[in-house]
């Protein structure tokens, strides 16, 4: 990605991306090669049949809910037949001929998840001294050529602590539905068996009581405190079904967070418009622009 931009940049002293796409196609290429390995090509293939169903799934919660309605054949649930079965043939040959696929292929294609969170540098855009506080660490631990490696990863804790209030203040997963299996009591309310329920992880988030009146502000120094409730942070959820891909999530975007802050640095362009919007995660609805300058040290 990196050597794309340098060549894109083209001697430029300044020049704008779309740090939302960027980040999208790296994070299938991660994803693809980690779960397939050699057949990289294959898994951004299926990568991509279920971004397309992703958009027509985010139409359908959209529309008026007609029962029985998805089983006419209309064009559109054509597609979603078509795009269903197309996935899952193809996951399936993978599976025959790359028994290694075999027991990850489902479990983390099933996540479009994108570990990269454009949020970051945005708020790093707009928060100068955040962004140069994070550039000294970096150059300390891995100097100015050096790459975040392993061994020294655990050393970037301001990387840590900006990843960490991004994903605070703007959860990918807003909010966790679950269903009740048995009536229960939750403090005051008693709650039949069968219930749906929302939690809006945003909220719990941004809740003044818990975080203070800065709530709403970036303040990457809060995750230097300790004593948290466990409750209180959880944009990978938590208990049984906690995200899997949480590690592989956070040391990619510290990696990535890392390498662009060593390179260049940003301040968010004219064109950008914040316009955070549900699209089955959090997603900026006019994408990310930022200007980007090559240091040179
Ligand atoms: C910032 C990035 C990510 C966030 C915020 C995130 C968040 C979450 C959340 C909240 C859940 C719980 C969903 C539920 O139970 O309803 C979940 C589940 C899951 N995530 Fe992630 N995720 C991220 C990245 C990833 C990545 C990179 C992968 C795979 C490489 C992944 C794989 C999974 C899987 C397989 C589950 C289902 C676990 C289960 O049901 O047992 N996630 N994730």
């Amino acid at each position: 990605m990196m050597e794309k931009w340098e060549q894109g940049r083209g001697g430029r002293d300044e020049f704008e991306i779309d740090l939302h796409r960027e980040l999208h196609n790296l994070s299938a290429d991660v994803i693809s090669k980690t779960a397939f390995g050699s057949s990289f090509q294959e898994g951004k293939q299926i990568f991509n049949l279920q971004e397309q169903q992703m958009h027509l799934f985010s139409l359908s919660i959209k529309s008026v809910y007609i029962p029985g309605f998805r089983f006419l054949p209309t064009n559109k649930n054509r597609e979603r037949w078509r795009l269903e079965k197309e996935t899952r043939d193809s996951i399936q040959k993978l599976i025959e001929t790359n028994s290694k696929a075999q027991e990850n292929a489902t479990n983390l294609l099933s996540s479009l998840m994108s570990p990269y969170k454009n949020e970051e540098v945005i708020l790093l855009a707009l928060h100068h001294e955040w962004q140069s506080k994070a550039r000294e660490e970096v150059i300390q631990v891995c100097g100015i050529d050096g790459l975040p490696v392993a061994e020294n990863l655990n050393d970037l804790k301001i990387v840590s602590m900006i990843i960490n209030e991004t994903l605070r203040l703007y959860p990918p997963a807003v909010f966790m539905t679950r269903e009740t299996t048995e009536e229960v009591e939750l403090g005051s309310l008693n709650i039949p068996a069968k219930t749906q329920l929302h939690v809006a992880l945003a909220a719990v988030h941004h809740d003044k009581e818990i975080w203070g009146e800065d709530a709403n502000k970036f303040n990457p120094l809060r995750f230097n405190e300790s004593g948290r409730h466990w409750g209180s942070f959880l944009p990978f959820w938590l208990g049984p079904r906690i995200c899997v891909g949480q590690n592989l999530a956070l040391v990619e975007a510290k990696i990535v967070l890392a390498l662009i802050i060593q390179l260049f640095s940003f301040v968010v362009s004219p064109t950008y418009v914040h316009g955070p919007m549900l699209y089955i995660t959090l997603q900026p609805q006019y994408g990310a622009q930022i200007l980007l300058r090559r240091l040179s040290y």
